[in-house]
């Protein structure tokens, strides 16, 4: 606790976190948060829909989101901003997750949150996907080529074997340096990426509609984890109307999600529910519908069950390593 040994809590970097945790156990700590959510009252989550402080005159915004879990006994908030135009070199999410003992309200720890951000959702994302596919996937079509798309890259290979992964980028430079990085392969038209994909991923910061209902392959999983503005979309009405649509929150998609608020989609269960077993799938063929979505808008709870192990992790490690 070298450089923290002053403070009364301690800083966790996000290079400690990522040594400190693994994607494939944070898809574990996802799917009992998601399903905590799910269970209201019973489940024991407490956490409001998150409060965006909109800073106009630079195009950002500042998030915030705190969250209690009891049955994890966690309690904390991630303040996270995310500048969609942002300038070169600076990420465009930027986070710190802050961990608060429950018991006593007192600080704990301050931990990176760029780096819980980029793994939880792509956790949360690995979660949905499990849920959601009815057969064993072969193609994984990733559009976007940023943080996110190469967090979801690794996620999404946990549980499943794909033979082919594409990544779609606006930009064909920086979707060759994520396919190289994820080992995957570039398609230069979007609607060739998508061809026959049996899971799309959506990761852009677009906000006017990108992916078409006719791109896809009936039967497609499609998670969607932009457009996180009711004023924003990624997928157009074609996907949301022929969608059995999941979520990780109603409340936060009634407020926050422009491809569900817009299209008019209905929304089938939270993922929550669905991955408890209270609201098992339905064919498609049953429910007239041609694909499976999640929308992902990013939960607080996922950011303070992510820092609570983080912390406890870090602390482990601290008491194995003191001399006795
Ligand atoms: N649901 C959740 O829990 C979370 C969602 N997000 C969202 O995920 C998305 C991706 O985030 P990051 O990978 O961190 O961002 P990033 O800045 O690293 O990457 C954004 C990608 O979107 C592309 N892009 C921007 N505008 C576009 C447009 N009009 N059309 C097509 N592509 C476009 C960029 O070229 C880049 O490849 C964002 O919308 C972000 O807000 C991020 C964190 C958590
Ligand atoms: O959950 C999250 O951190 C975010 N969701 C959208 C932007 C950031």
């Amino acid at each position: 606790m070298a450089s923290n040994c002053s403070l009364p809590f301690v800083y966790i970097s996000g290079e400690e976190v990522r040594r400190l945790v693994g994607m494939a156990e944070l898809i574990e700590e996802m799917a009992r948060g998601l399903r905590w959510v799910s269970e209201r009252d019973e489940g024991g989550v407490v956490q409001p829909v998150r409060t965006v402080v909109r800073v106009d005159k630079y195009c950002g915004n500042l998030g915030l989101m705190p969250a209690y879990s009891s049955k994890s006994d966690s309690l904390g908030a991630k303040l996270v901003t995310f500048y969609p135009h942002q300038i070169e070199g600076v990420p465009s999410h930027q986070a710190i997750v802050i961990v608060l003992d429950p018991r006593t309200g007192t600080l704990q720890a301050i931990v990176d949150g760029v780096e819980i951000t980029n793994m939880r959702t792509a956790a949360a994302s690995a979660c949905a996907a499990r849920a959601l596919l009815q057969q064993a996937p072969r193609v994984l079509c990733i559009v976007g080529s940023g943080v996110q798309a190469r967090s979801h890259a690794e996620a999404l290979r946990i549980h499943h074997s794909f033979s082919e992964v594409r990544i779609w980028g606006r930009s064909a430079a920086s979707a060759q340096r994520c396919a190289d990085e994820v080992r995957a392969k570039v398609s230069l038209s979007l609607p060739d990426a998508l061809r026959d994909a049996d899971v799309v991923v959506a990761v852009t910061l677009a906000t006017e509609p990108l992916i078409r209902g006719e791109w896809l392959k009936t039967g497609a999983v499609v998670i969607s984890v932009g457009a996180c503005h009711s004023d924003w979309r990624e997928l157009d009405d074609d996907v949301m109307l022929n969608s059995l649509v999941t979520v990780d929150s109603c409340d936060a998609a009634m407020k926050e999600s422009g491809d569900i608020i817009q299209s008019g989609a209905e929304i089938f269960a939270e993922i929550g529910e669905v991955i408890s077993g209270a609201k098992p799938l339905p064919s498609l063929s049953d429910c007239g519908k041609k694909f499976l979505m999640f929308k992902s808008l990013g939960m607080a709870i996922e950011d303070v069950l992510s820092g609570t192990l983080i912390y406890h992790r870090f602390m482990e490690r601290q008491t194995s390593r003191q001399p006795t």
